[in-house]
């Protein structure tokens, strides 16, 4: 089980967050890993903060990183976290290639599939390219995906070959959140032993 921080501060999505207090206050109660997807312009401003507060994985966005990705992998490394990437639906994926070839290399990609800044939006098929071309240059990266995901999306992610799942509405607008979360978890589990 992961619990997820999403940080959009400083513009590069409209809508605005909390950020590294909110991952002290959640490390004080939980072993749980917890994942933070940054969505912000200056995201080498977020490292040290959220790894002081306890975060486990740090997510950048590659459209606000050009320049100084390498000094970010090196830093989150650096205070214990784990460096992802995420791209934006209109992204190529080529975009991320020096991020995975590289000597220090991220260790998580973030396949947006939906335009980033706000839940309840529907799920874009079409980027399930993406993760398929991921999954078969990389078979043992973690592939996650974010926006629209449910009990209706969840075959065609899983079986494109993402293994982490970022689910907002399907879970919190459940009368039965755990039971979807199971279905999550189930359809993931079944994709991985198929292939
Ligand atoms: O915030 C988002 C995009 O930036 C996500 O889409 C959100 O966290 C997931 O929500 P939902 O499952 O409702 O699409």
């Amino acid at each position: 089980m992961m619990i997820r921080y999403q940080g959009t501060q400083r513009h590069f999505v409209p809508n605005l967050t909390i950020g590294a207090p909110v991952i002290e206050s959640l490390r004080k109660h939980t072993k749980a890993y917890l994942d933070c997807h940054l969505m912000v312009s200056n995201p080498l401003d977020y490292v040290e903060p959220l790894g002081k507060a306890g975060a486990s994985g740090f997510t950048f966005h590659i459209e606000a990183s050009k320049d100084n990705w390498k000094e970010l992998v090196q830093l989150i490394k650096s205070k214990g976290m784990t460096p992802g990437v995420s791209l934006k639906p209109g992204t190529p994926i080529e975009d991320l290639y020096p991020l995975l070839e590289d000597e220090n290399p991220v260790e998580l990609v973030l396949v947006m599939t939906v335009e980033p800044g706000f839940g309840g939006q529907k799920f874009m098929p079409e980027m399930m390219d993406k993760v398929r071309t991921l999954r078969k240059n990389y078979p043992s990266l973690d592939i996650e995906v974010d926006g629209g995901l449910g009990p209706s999306t969840i075959d065609m992610a899983a079986s494109a070959g993402a293994n982490c799942i970022v689910a907002g509405s399907s879970v919190f607008g459940a009368s039965d959140p755990a039971q979807v979360i199971s279905l999550l978890r189930k359809s993931v589990e079944d994709s991985q032993k198929n292939n």
